[in-house]
């Protein structure tokens, strides 16, 4: 089923935002992630599946100072992470008015503050598909760790109390128009928050249950019931298992298989509604160098199977 997003202009165009930033999280290297991409070979590979490739990156962030990027309570670099997400926000907003797509590739998972908004910003009615071991959806109260690459969906929701410094962000994701595939390291806190704002989860315990298959359709009935409205698919590669994505900074076991993710990708692009799409927390410094190509080559392929790439 060979189906272009009917949001987007033809010649259908994608753009790659290379996005090399680390200041959501504490390990160094994640900001290595789109130019290891790219130089794995993904502009052209996307290119074989028939887009046309803009290349918008990498973006070189403006430095903040960490003496004058003191913690706010225990967030971590507030001001550059708020300052970068937003400057995501523009350059993804941008290209999707053209009718492009964005393809995000990070760096950590607080750059998708940045991308969901840029898409929210022209298509408003967009359902966000959040593929993770990690619900990043913990609030300036229940954050353990201070790292705002575990924050990203509230501030999108607007949940929790208010951070000044992140005022740009307009809440405009609605909780029903989010849903989960993959988590199974959520925080305490984080739990009380998806049962509270009553989002849609797919745990690994619902993969194994009913198949990625019938998950995959579940998580689509519940955000876009008539198949009608845009998508953004968030992809954290720490989702898919350690064995298969070993070079990430939070790996956790018992994730998705190889094929399991890629079914994920398949599938929400034969609804022909994606219109942005992120890559996000491929560390290229974590691991031996064999795991490194294999993480890198494991990303490449979800991007082509989102784009359109099928087996047979
Ligand atoms: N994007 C990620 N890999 N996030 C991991 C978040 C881990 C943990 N829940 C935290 O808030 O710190
Ligand atoms: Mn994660
Ligand atoms: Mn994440």
């Amino acid at each position: 089923m060979a189906a272009i997003s009917r949001f987007l202009a033809e010649p259908k165009t994608a753009t790659i935002v290379g996005c090399p930033f680390s200041g959501g999280q504490p390990r160094p290297g994640v900001d290595k992630g789109p130019i290891h991409l790219v130089e794995a070979g993904l502009i052209d590979q996307i290119a074989e599946l028939g887009w046309k490739v803009n290349f918008d990156g990498h973006h070189q962030f403006e430095e903040v100072d960490a003496k004058v990027d003191p913690p706010i309570g225990i967030l971590k670099n507030p001001r550059l992470v708020s300052r970068v997400t937003e400057a995501v926000a523009q350059a993804v907003s941008s290209h999707a008015r053209k009718g492009e797509l964005p393809v995000t590739l990070g760096g950590d998972h607080s750059l998708a503050m940045g991308t969901i908004s840029g898409t929210l910003s022209v298509y408003p009615e967009t359902c966000v598909v959040w593929v993770d071991a990690h619900a990043d959806i913990n609030t300036a109260e229940s954050t353990g760790s201070g790292n705002i690459h575990g924050m990203p969906v509230s501030f999108l929701l607007g949940i929790g109390s208010k951070v000044p410094e992140f005022s740009w962000v307009k809440p405009l994701l609605k909780a029903e128009r989010l849903v989960y595939i993959g988590l199974r390291d959520v925080d305490a806190g984080e739990k009380r928050i998806l049962r509270e704002n009553n989002i849609k989860a797919f745990s690994m315990h619902e993969v194994d249950k009913y198949g990625i298959g019938k998950v995959v359709e579940m998580a689509l009935d519940h955000v876009n019931p008539n198949r009608d409205l845009p998508i953004h698919l968030s992809f954290d590669v720490d989702a898919l298992d350690p064995s298969v994505a070993p070079s990430t900074g939070t790996p956790v076991r018992g994730g998705l298989t190889f094929r399991e993710g890629h079914y994920i990708c398949e599938a929400i692009y034969e609804t022909g509604l994606l219109v942005a799409l992120d890559l996000m927390e491929v560390n290229p410094s974590l691991a031996d160098p064999a795991s490194v190509q294999q993480t890198l080559a494991v990303g490449c392929s979800l991007v082509r199977s989102a784009l359109g790439e099928t087996l047979l």
